[in-house]
């Protein structure tokens, strides 16, 4: 199925006042107009076409905007849904976006917002690529599933729903965070950031919820914890998937009230905060396998936004190593080095697992490494053997061969760089560009005797 050309848009309203309004201004910037006053009109048009863009109410006689939207994935899932809710109702805003919109406006809606919103469909480019080199709040790439995550990501910002984020490691899930508690009204509170994974698991509970003094050995000050520290603003709950199941059901009623005590205190203590969760496993699985509660799983999943890989962001290596090198040049003071077109085809062509934090840390050596005036080839190729370079021959596991699965390759490539590390985690983490709890985490899903790799 082809689509309509030029920018195509459906326009789903039981107004017909509606209907021809949304329908004149569209055409007036260039649009391709089809109009349905209800969902059973929108299903069948939906389904002999293919738009870009529908917009349409959120509730109608015969039925509501999330069916709609449902009509649209099925047959075209990259079709751009905005549904336009009713003043003040902040359930549709928050279903809305749970089912997958990729905006909300909320009635009564001015033409120039919906073009914007609309604008952001076709053209987002410039939207998302922000020349800013802080290590917060600049989020660079231009992919259509990265923009995507990021309109959605300014979308929730809007609301105060809790967030959860999946996808793989270093593909900026935290940078995603920051940008939602940025773009909300809790911007000028604080943002803190707690890593499940980090924290040792018997420190965990006081860690999130403060302790009072003398609650365990070694309080000897009462302490406020992450929960109390965010009020009014956001708590970036880090590889929630790390979270013990014995903690969980305290971090539910958390969740769920609002409320929570410190460690070794009866007095209740209320927060107004937003919730932001990240996991680089899939928690639905891990609900599956009886490691994560399925109550706080739904109750963390208000808003689900992914990420992703890099490797599937056509474009975005580039980009992204010319904002490296340009980044490191500025730390240093000089001029940033060019990019040969062999230095960009082998970027292409590597599969990044560690992703972008991979790209950074390979950016990086290679700056430093290679001062010169143009990235070519040879540089690539010196600085990526080094990193694959040395692989004992002793190196325990076995070659794999083209075709096998992509986990397979992962698991040997992963014990491959351990045998170089010598079992050093920190340091084959490092080289992979992956997180040192992510390493723990590989290695414990596959099975990599622990103790070697200490
Ligand atoms: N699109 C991007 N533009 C610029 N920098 C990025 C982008 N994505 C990630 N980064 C940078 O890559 C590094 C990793 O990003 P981040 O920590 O947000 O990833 P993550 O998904 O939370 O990783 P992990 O799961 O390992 O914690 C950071 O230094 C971040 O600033």
């Amino acid at each position: 199925m082809n689509f309509a050309q030029p920018s195509s848009v459906l326009i789903v309203d039981d107004e017909a006042g509606i209907r021809t309004a949304l329908r004149v201004n569209f055409a007036r910037n260039g649009w391709t107009v089809e109009t349905a006053s209800g969902v059973t009109e929108a299903a069948r048009l939906l389904e002999s076409k293919e738009f870009h863009l529908v917009v349409s109410d959120m509730r109608m006689p015969d039925g509501n905007g999330l069916e709609v939207m449902r009509s649209a994935r099925k047959v075209s899932p990259s079709t751009a849904v905005i549904l336009l809710t009713a003043f003040g109702s902040v359930p549709d805003a928050v279903q809305a976006m749970r089912g997958g919109a990729f905006d909300y406006l909320t009635k009564p809606v001015s033409f120039e917002q919906l073009e914007e919103a609309a604008a952001r469909v076709m053209q987002p480019v410039k939207d998302a690529i922000r020349p800013d080199t802080s290590d917060t709040g600049s989020i660079v790439g231009r992919a259509p599933q990265l923009l995507r995550a990021i309109s959605r990501a300014r979308a929730a910002s809007s609301t105060d729903a809790d967030v959860l984020v999946e996808a793989e490691s270093g593909t900026g899930k935290e940078l995603l965070a920051r940008f939602i508690h940025e773009a909300s009204n809790r911007a000028r509170k604080p943002f803190i950031a707690v890593n499940c994974a980090a924290v040792p698991e018997h420190l965990l509970e006081s860690e999130l919820f403060g302790h009072a003094r003398g609650a365990f050995t070694g309080a000897t000050t009462a302490k406020p914890g992450k929960f109390e520290l965010a009020n009014g603003g956001t708590l970036l709950l880090d590889e929630i998937g790390e979270m013990p199941l014995n903690l969980q059901p305290k971090l539910l009623r958390a969740l769920q009230e609002r409320e929570f005590e410190r460690l070794g205190e009866t007095r209740s203590i209320k927060v107004d905060i937003r919730v932001i969760a990240t996991t680089n496993v899939n928690l639905a699985s891990m609900v599956d396998e009886g490691k994560f509660r399925s109550d706080l799983y739904y109750r963390l999943n208000v808003i689900p936004l992914s990420i992703p890989a890099l490797k599937d962001r056509a474009g975005d290596i580039e980009l992204l190593a010319n904002y490296f090198v340009e980044k490191f040049a500025a730390k240093l003071g000089g001029p940033a080095p060019r990019l040969s077109a062999e230095f960009v085809d082998r970027l292409n062509a590597h599969n990044w697992p560690g992703n972008v934090r991979e790209l950074g840390n390979f950016m990086r050596r290679v700056c430093s490494l290679h001062p010169s005036v143009l990235l070519d080839a040879d540089c690539f190729d010196q600085e990526f053997q080094t990193r694959t370079k040395a692989i004992p021959a002793a190196a325990s596991a076995p070659l794999v061969i083209a075709g096998a699965p992509i986990r397979q390759l992962e698991r040997v490539h992963l014990e491959n760089t351990l045998a170089m590390t010598q079992g050093n985690r920190t340091q084959a983490a490092e080289m992979l560009g992956i997180s040192i709890r992510t390493m723990r985490n590989r290695i414990r899903e596959y099975g990599l005797p622990p103790r070697r790799y200490a």
